[in-house]
C-alpha cells in the first residue's frame, strides 16, 4: 500500500488517460475521475477511456519533416500509454497514423485499470474538486461539463471562447461503388502501416464540380442558436460549405484536390477534383470522407454528398456535425508546469489548455502528469526545451503566445503543433558541397534539421529529468 497521496486527475480523454499513465508509471497513486457513462457528453458514444470522437487519425508518422510526426516520437520515447496503443491498433492509411478506434480506447482503459497505483471512479465532478485534493489534473476536454466549466469560469474570472468544429461524415465501404472509385494513397505514399493503396478516390469532372459546389452553397445550414453566433472556426477545421463559399476554386486547392492520384480507367485524364475517403474502422467496413467536417443539416448531407460519383448509393454511418469547444486563456492563467496561477493545486491538461488535436491534447496530458508527479515525488521540474515538439506546444500554451496590443477579444487561438512554434534555426541549411538550397528542397532541409536539433535536445533534457524516459 503507497503511503504517497494520491493525485486526482478529472476526465478519462486522451490528456486524463494519459496524465494518470504517467503519473503511476512514476510511481504515485492516482485516481482518474471519468463521468461517462453516468452522465454523457454530445460527441461521446461509449464509456470508454481516450474515445475519439470524431476522425480515426493520429495525423502524420513522420517525425523527420513533419512537427506532428515529431511529437509522436518524443512521446514514444517517453513512454506514452495513448502512442503506444494508438500504434498496437493502427489501421492502414498512407502516410499517417490512423487507428482501430474501437480497439486502441479497449486497450487505454485496460492499461489503465490493470495498473496497481490507478483507481477509476465513474462520476461527474459537478464543481471545484474538494480542497482536501491537493494536486488535481483538470482534463475535461472541449466538451467539460457545464457545472465544472461554470465553477472554472468563477475562479478565473475569464470569459470562455465558444466556437464551432463540424464532423467529417462516415460511409459504409459497401455502398461505394468500386466501378468508378478506386484505391489509392496520394502519391503512392505507404506509411506506416500502409499500402500505397489506403485510400477511396472519387473522381469528379469539371461540371461535377461545379455542380456540386453550387449545392454546398445553397444547402440548408444548421441554424445558429443565439450564443452560438460570431464564432469564429478553426482555419485547419473549416466545414466544407464555409469553404465553397470562401471561393469556387477553394475546395479543389483544399480537400479535393487533384494531385498525386490517377484515375486507373482513365490514366491519361485528370480529373478535375477528388473526394478522399480513408479507411475508419479495422474491419475495413467504414470510410470518413477527408475533410468534409460540415454543419449542413443531416438530409441536405445525405443529398449533396451522393452527387459524389462513386457515393450516388452511399450509406452513411455517421453524417457530419458541429460542436462546442471549451478552452481557457491558458498563457494568462497557467504557469509553465500548467499550474493554474489562483489556485496552485489545480493543473490543466488537454484541448481545454487550448491546445488542439488527440495527439496534442495527449501530449500536454503526458507533461502535465510528469509535471505533477516529480512535484508529489519532492523532485525538481526541469522545463523543457522549447526546441522539441512537446516543450514548444506548451511554450505557446503557457506564455509562447503574444497577447494583441489593443483592448478587445482575446486573440490566444487552439493550435495544433507546427514547426511555427519553434525557435528558428541558427543557421540556414547548405547542400553537400556547401552550396546555397533553393525551394522544396531548401524546406525539406531546414525541418529536418529543426527535428535533429528536437531530438538532441530531448536527449540532453532526459539526461537532466528528475523521472525517467519511460518508466515501464
Ligand atoms: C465533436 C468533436 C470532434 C473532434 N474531432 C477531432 C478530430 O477529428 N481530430 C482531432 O485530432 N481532434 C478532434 N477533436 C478534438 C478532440 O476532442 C480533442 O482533440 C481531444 O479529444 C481532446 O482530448 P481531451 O482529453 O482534452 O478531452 P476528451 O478526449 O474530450 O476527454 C475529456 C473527458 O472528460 C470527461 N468529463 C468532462 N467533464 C467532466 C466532469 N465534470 N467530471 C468528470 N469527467 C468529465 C468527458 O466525459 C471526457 O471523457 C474533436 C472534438 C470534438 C468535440
Amino acid at each position: 500500500m503507497s503511503t504517497i497521496e494520491p493525485i486526482h486527475v478529472i476526465g478519462g480523454g486522451l490528456a486524463g488517460s494519459e496524465a494518470a499513465w504517467q503519473i503511476a508509471q512514476a510511481g504515485v497513486p492516482v485516481v482518474l475521475h471519468e463521468m461517462r457513462p453516468v452522465r454523457g457528453t454530445d460527441a461521446h458514444k461509449t464509456e470508454g477511456l481516450a474515445e475519439l470522437v470524431c476522425s480515426n487519425s493520429f495525423r502524420s508518422d513522420d517525425a523527420e519533416t513533419n512537427a506532428v510526426g515529431l511529437l509522436h516520437q518524443e512521446m514514444r520515447r517517453l513512454g506514452s500509454l495513448i502512442m503506444a496503443k494508438g500504434d498496437a491498433h493502427q489501421v492502414p492509411a498512407g502516410g499517417a497514423l490512423a487507428v482501430d478506434r474501437d480497439g486502441f480506447s479497449a486497450a487505454v482503459t485496460a492499461a489503465l485499470e490493470a495498473h496497481p497505483l490507478v483507481t477509476i471512479e465513474r462520476g461527474e465532478i459537478a464543481g471545484l474538486p474538494p480542497e482536501e485534493w491537493s494536486s488535481v489534473i483538470i482534463a475535461t476536454g472541449p466538451l467539460t461539463s457545464p457545472a465544472l466549466a461554470q465553477a472554472i469560469l468563477d475562479l478565473t474570472g475569464e470569459t470562455s471562447l465558444a466556437f464551432f468544429d463540424a464532423i467529417a461524415p462516415i460511409v459504409y465501404r459497401e455502398s461505394i461503388n468500386m466501378d468508378i472509385a478506386w484505391f489509392q494513397s496520394r502519391y503512392d505514399k505507404v506509411g506506416p502501416g500502409g499500402t500505397g493503396k489506403d485510400y477511396i478516390n472519387c473522381p469528379m469532372t469539371k461540371e461535377q464540380y461545379e455542380a456540386f459546389v453550387d449545392a454546398l452553397i445553397s444547402g440548408d445550414k444548421t441554424e445558429f442558436k443565439e450564443w452560438e453566433a460570431n464564432t469564429p472556426y478553426f482555419d485547419g477545421c473549416l466545414p466544407i460549405e464555409v469553404m465553397a463559399e470562401r471561393g469556387r476554386e477553394t475546395l479543389r486547392h483544399g480537400p479535393m484536390k487533384p494531385v498525386g492520384l490517377t484515375d486507373p480507367r482513365n490514366p491519361d485524364k485528370k480529373p478535375y477534383a477528388i473526394v478522399q475517403l480513408r479507411q475508419d474502422n479495422a474491419l475495413g467496413t467504414l470510410f470518413n470522407m477527408v475533410g468534409f467536417q460540415t454543419k449542413l443539416k443531416y438530409g441536405a448531407q445525405a443529398e449533396i454528398f451522393r452527387m459524389i460519383p462513386g457515393l450516388e448509393n452511399a450509406e452513411f454511418a455517421r453524417l457530419g456535425g458541429i460542436h462546442r469547444n471549451t478552452y481557457l486563456n491558458s498563457p494568462k492563467l497557467l504557469d509553465p508546469t500548467l499550474r493554474l496561477k489562483a489556485m496552485p493545486r489545480l493543473r490543466f491538461a488537454g484541448q481545454i489548455t487550448g491546445c488542439e488535436g488527440y495527439v496534442e491534447s495527449a501530449a500536454v496530458g503526458l507533461m502535465t502528469g510528469r509535471f505533477a508527479a516529480a512535484e508529489r515525488l519532492g523532485r525538481p521540474i526541469q522545463p523543457l526545451p522549447h526546441t522539441t515538439a512537446l516543450g514548444a506546444l506548451i511554450n505557446h500554451i503557457t506564455g509562447g503566445h503574444i497577447e494583441t496590443i489593443d483592448e478587445g477579444p482575446r486573440s490566444f487561438q487552439p493550435m495544433n503543433v507546427n514547426f511555427g512554434l519553434f525557435p528558428p534555426l541558427n543557421s540556414a541549411p547548405k547542400a553537400e558541397e556547401g552550396k546555397r538550397l533553393r525551394g522544396s528542397a531548401k524546406a525539406i532541409a531546414k525541418k529536418k534539421m529543426l527535428t535533429d536539433r528536437a531530438r538532441t535536445d530531448l536527449e540532453a533534457w532526459l539526461a537532466g529529468s528528475a523521472l525517467p524516459a519511460a518508466a515501464e
